[in-house]
């Protein structure tokens, strides 16, 4: 290829040749080096996005839970229950404080080592304790089971004269050392008129604050009318239980639905039959505690464990869209219902706080229904203080 050319031409040729070369390599090198940049451009996103989803995925502060009566059985049965999420949500830690009287120390002691031992990655601590002060200590929930269940033959009322006392003293307990935010829910029967004693003796804690579970009675009328259609409980909606946790309560299916494959039906549409959801149905919802513990030979704990993490569930995180749940409350005149009472109301939950489902068109038969549980609750308000004096 050289040939012909003088010895100069021919240096200077191979230096040419030398030199494309040279440029060539260089551009490889540009290119590799672009190469590089692109590469680390990408690592460096891909650090930076999943630096920003962990922080954005960071864990919640622990929320601390206090449960009194916790060696009992509701309290055995609601303790996994919250360690595993299901009433505060899936992704929210837990301190557990657990309260229980002397004598059953050495049960409370049990049920720590039970709950460490199930090693549930959301419960951060458990502090078992027979000091209601340290028990109560800054707690954003209070779940209060402490008390006497009743026994085969007994209204619940029977056990106003073990329980009231109770919670007066515990009321004094959470209003001195619970959040000031704190959310209380007590369940200790009788339900209601125990609320609304912890009311009054803790005046500072927002009486919005302070409620009972009806739940149970809630979820039971859902599943007797789930049954009574050939329905899932989960098509069911909307059914209301007013007043006292007590044989008087009403439940109310006038305004529930069922979900059908032409929309939300009317229970009233779909069961025809007047006569039961007037008689069988109301009976059954009121009379299931007693037959329970006729069964049982102890009243219902798993499924008011269950009603009780629903109702703190729903109160914390919000009732679905178009849904509504029935939870005792201090009474604001809804409905005609006079003040100054627990009473189990239709609520509907959003950003942590209740309403009551105004509006609702009422019937004679309902009003009476509604008075007369209003009635049993004042009744048991008197009681309760004559219990205390
Ligand atoms: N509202 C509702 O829907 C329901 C309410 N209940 C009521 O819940 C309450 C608890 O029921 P169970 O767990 O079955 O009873 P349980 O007798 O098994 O447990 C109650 C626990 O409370 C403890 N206790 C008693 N006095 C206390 C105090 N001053 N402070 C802390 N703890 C104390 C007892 O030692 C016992 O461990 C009962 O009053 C029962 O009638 C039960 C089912 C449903
Ligand atoms: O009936 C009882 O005493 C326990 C209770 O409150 C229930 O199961 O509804």
């Amino acid at each position: 290829m050289l040939e012909g050319l003088d010895s100069f031409e021919k240096k200077s040729t191979r230096n040419c040749v030398f030199i494309s070369l040279v440029f060539e390599k260089m551009e490889y090198l540009v290119l590799l080096q672009n190469g590089l940049v692109v590469l680390l451009t990408i690592a460096f996103s891909w650090k930076l996005i999943t630096y920003m989803w962990g922080s954005l995925k960071m864990e919640k502060e622990p929320m601390k839970v206090l449960v009194t009566g916790a060696a009992g059985q509701i309290g055995y049965a609601i303790a996994p229950m919250i360690a595993r999420g299901i009433m505060l949500g899936p992704d929210q830690p837990v301190i557990l404080h657990l309260l229980d009287i002397a004598p059953a120390a050495e049960a409370l002691k049990g049920v720590k080592m039970e709950l460490l031992d199930a090693a549930f990655p959301l419960l951060k601590e458990v502090h078992a304790t027979t000091d209601v002060t340290e028990a109560c200590k800054d707690v954003n929930i209070a779940i209060m089971l402490g008390g006497f269940p009743r026994k085969e033959g007994m209204e619940r009322k029977d056990m106003m004269s073990k329980n009231v006392p109770i919670y007066k003293e515990q009321a004094s307990a959470l209003e001195e050392h619970a959040a000031s935010d704190c959310k209380v829910l007590v369940v200790a029967n009788p339900a209601n008129t125990n609320a609304l004693i912890l009311k009054e003796f803790a005046p500072s804690i927002p009486e919005k604050n302070i409620t009972c579970l009806t739940r149970l009675d809630h979820n039971r009328a859902l599943s007797q009318i789930a049954e009574r259609l050939k329905v899932y409980v989960t098509d069911v909606k909307n059914v209301i239980i007013w007043g006292n946790h007590s044989s008087s309560q009403y439940p109310d299916a006038n305004h529930a639905t069922v979900a059908t494959t032409n929309g939300e039906r009317p229970v009233k549409e779909l069961d025809t039959n007047d006569h039961w959801l007037k008689n069988e149905f109301i009976n059954t919802v009121q009379q299931r505690g007693a037959a329970i513990i006729k069964a049982r030979k102890a009243s219902s704990a798993l499924s008011a464990a269950s009603a009780a993490c629903d109702h703190m569930h729903d109160w914390v995180l919000g009732t679905p869209k178009g849904t509504w749940v029935s939870m005792g409350v201090y009474s604001d005149g809804s409905y005609e219902i006079p003040k100054d009472i627990i009473y189990s109301f239709p609520v509907k939950c959003e950003k942590g706080k209740w309403s009551i489902v105004k509006g609702l068109k009422i019937d004679e038969f309902s009003r009476a229904k509604m008075d007369a549980t209003a009635k049993d609750l004042i009744d048991e308000k008197e009681v309760a203080h004559s219990c205390l004096n």
